[in-house]
Parts: C-alpha cells; structure tokens; sequence
C-alpha cells in the first residue's frame, strides 16, 4: 500500500510530506528533474516548498510508469494541466483531485475532466482551507473530501486522515469543486481591495458579496448549499481571502497597486490559479444567466480593461437591491 501524489508543486510536496509522516512510504511524481534530484538527495524542495525538511520516506520520480503500483493517486498540478496529467496516470488507482480551478476552453470542472478522459477511474476531491507551508509544519487544518461512493469516501478518508489533517466525508463533488475554484477568483477581488487601500469593511463585503456569487453559480451547476457554506467554499474563501500567503490574494494586491497582470504573471514558477479561473468563470455564469459582479470585476482589471478606480465605482453604483 503506497499513497502517489502526482505533481510536487508547494502542495503536492506538502501532502506528501503530510502522508509520509508516520515513515509511510509515498511516492511523488516531479515534472523537473532538478525538483527530483533535491527531493532524493537532499530531502527539500526549496523550489516551491522552501524550509521544510521532507521525510525520507517521500520517494520522488519522473517516471509515470513508477506510480503504478500506488494505491491512490493525488493529482496536485495546475487545473490547466490536469487533463494532460491524469490521461498519463495508471489505470483504475482511485483518483484523488486536489487541483482547484476550471478548465479554459471547456469550462469544465476537474472531475468532470476525468469523466472524460478517465471515465473509469474512481475519484475523490479534497479541497479545504490549505496554505501548503502550514500543512507541512504540522498545523491543524480540515478539509473536505468529496466522493459520490460512500464507501470508497470512508476509505480515503481514513487513509489520508492524521492527527493534524482532518477530511470530513461529503458526497458533493461539484459543490466541493466549486467553492475551490471560485473562492480564488475572489481572493483576487480581495487582494485588489487590500492593494488599492480600500480597508477591511471593504475586504468584508468583497467576502460576503463574493460568497453570494459562489452560491449562485453553485446551486446552478448543481452544488449544494451546505457544501459551499463548508469547508471547501466559505472556509476556503475567509483563509484565502485574508492573507498575502495566498497566491491568488497577492496577485489582486499588485493588481490593485495599479501594476498590470501581464506583468504580474509574467516568469512566474508558481500558479494563481484564479487567473486562469476567471474568464471561464464569467462565461460559465453568464451563459447560466448568473449574476457574478465581483468576478466580472476581477476578469476586467486581469484584462486591463479599466484602472482600479474605475472598475470598483461601477461595482458601487450598481443599482441598489435586495441582499
Ligand atoms: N499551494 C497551496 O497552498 C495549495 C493548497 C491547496 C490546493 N492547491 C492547488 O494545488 C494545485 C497545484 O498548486 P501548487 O501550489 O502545488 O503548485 P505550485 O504553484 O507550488 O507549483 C507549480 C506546479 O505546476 C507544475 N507545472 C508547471 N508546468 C506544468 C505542466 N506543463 N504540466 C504539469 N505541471 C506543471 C510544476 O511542476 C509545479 O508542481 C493548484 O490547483 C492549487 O490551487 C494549492
Ligand atoms: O495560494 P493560493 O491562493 O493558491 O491558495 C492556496 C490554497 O488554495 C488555500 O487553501
């Protein structure tokens, strides 16, 4: 019994460290050789998870074929490459989704990816409150694991499950979706409120109007509403929407400081995934005749549309309606 994390990104490593903490084996799959060689040799990956000290138990390849006989796989890269990943994975392992975002192009969301170009493979998706650096220092966190087979739920849950890392089972895997891959959408809308000097009561409307969008958009695709006020919609949102740990909140912060996303973006190693996010989620919405105005916002500041100023005064002028 071996546990595969597929991508050894900051929470791939993370997971894997997480995983292996009780001298388990796990095997963790490395798109770059040097990420390789650091994480066997020297037991760090300071390319994307710098200062943790990784067990010697996480055996790191770049061999797709070395993770066949793993017995769960965490897929843990970028939504964008998810689909190319998983068509790679050994067949019929139990797919675990970590990788919060939807698809450009198709507006498809992770799982339904794989139903694609995996129809077979058992799948789960764990999505939750999880800055990767806490999670490999052993900090408390929970999170949703997300699975429309009870019983193959209660068995990774119990299998990923430590005494800092707590899943709690749901059979809702679009809502568990959702609230991952739209919460860093306004993480962005946060952080260009924190950048442009707006305030916290600002910060806090951005969260509350900006978790009435993700309702919307949930319960329209099919979500449920206890999911998305859970740990992997709200709980996710006030984590990611609080701090310049996360990725997406940092973005929106230079975007709100004026600079340009083309800048922002440009030789990046590591994935905003809300960037990607956002224009598949404004289409998404408005061809479900969702109403998404934060999002719409995030999408015209990331074009470059307007400067910062103009776009949150058409936000506020708005016509005035029910909450
Ligand atoms: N970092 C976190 O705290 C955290 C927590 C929960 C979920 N996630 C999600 O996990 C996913 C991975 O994020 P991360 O933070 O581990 O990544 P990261 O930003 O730390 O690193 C980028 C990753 O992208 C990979 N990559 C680059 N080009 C690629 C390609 N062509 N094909 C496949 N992989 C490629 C790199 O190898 C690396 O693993 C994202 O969807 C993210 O939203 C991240
Ligand atoms: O750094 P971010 O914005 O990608 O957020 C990381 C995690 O998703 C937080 O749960």
């Amino acid at each position: 019994m071996k546990a595969g994390v597929i991508g050894a990104g900051a929470w791939g490593t993370a997971l894997a460290h997480t995983l292996s903490m009780d001298g388990e084996a796990v095997r963790l799959w490395a798109l770059e050789a040097d990420v390789v060689a650091a994480i066997n040799g020297d037991h760090a990956n300071s390319a994307y998870l710098p200062g943790v000290a990784l067990n010697p138990t996480i055996i790191a390849t770049g061999v797709m074929a070395d993770m066949a006989d793993c017995d769960m796989l965490l897929i843990v890269c970028p939504a964008q490459h998810l689909r190319a990943m998983v068509a790679q994975t050994p067949a019929c392992t139990p797919l675990v989704l970590c990788s919060k975002g939807i698809e450009a192009g198709t507006g498809l969301l992770m799982s339904e990816v794989v139903a694609e170009v995996r129809p077979d493979a058992p799948l789960a998706v764990l999505s939750g409150p999880t800055f990767a650096h806490e999670v490999a220092q052993g900090l408390p966190t929970a999170i949703t694991l997300a699975c429309s087979d009870a019983d193959l739920a209660r068995t990774l849950a119990a299998r990923i499950a430590r005494p800092a890392f707590r899943p709690y089972v749901s059979d809702d895997v679009i809502g568990a979706e959702i609230g991952g891959a739209v919460k860093n959408v306004l993480a962005i809308a946060c952080g260009i409120a924190e950048g442009a000097g707006l305030g916290l009561n600002a910060r806090a409307s951005l969260i509350s109007r900006g978790f009435a969008e993700m309702t919307r958009f949930g319960l329209a695709r099919g979500a449920r509403a206890e999911t998305l006020s859970g740990l992997s919609g709200l709980g996710d949102l006030v984590l990611t929407c609080s701090s310049t740990n996360s990725r997406n909140f940092s973005l929106g912060k230079g975007l709100g400081e004026g600079r340009s996303a083309v800048d922002l973006l440009a030789n990046r190693r590591t994935v905003a995934e809300g960037a990607f996010t956002a224009p598949v989620l404004r289409d998404a919405a408005r061809s479900a005749g969702v109403e998404m105005p934060v999002a719409e916002a995030v999408c015209a500041l990331l074009e470059g549309r307007a400067p910062v100023a103009d776009i949150v005064g058409a936000l506020l002028s708005r016509p005035l309606r029910p909450e």
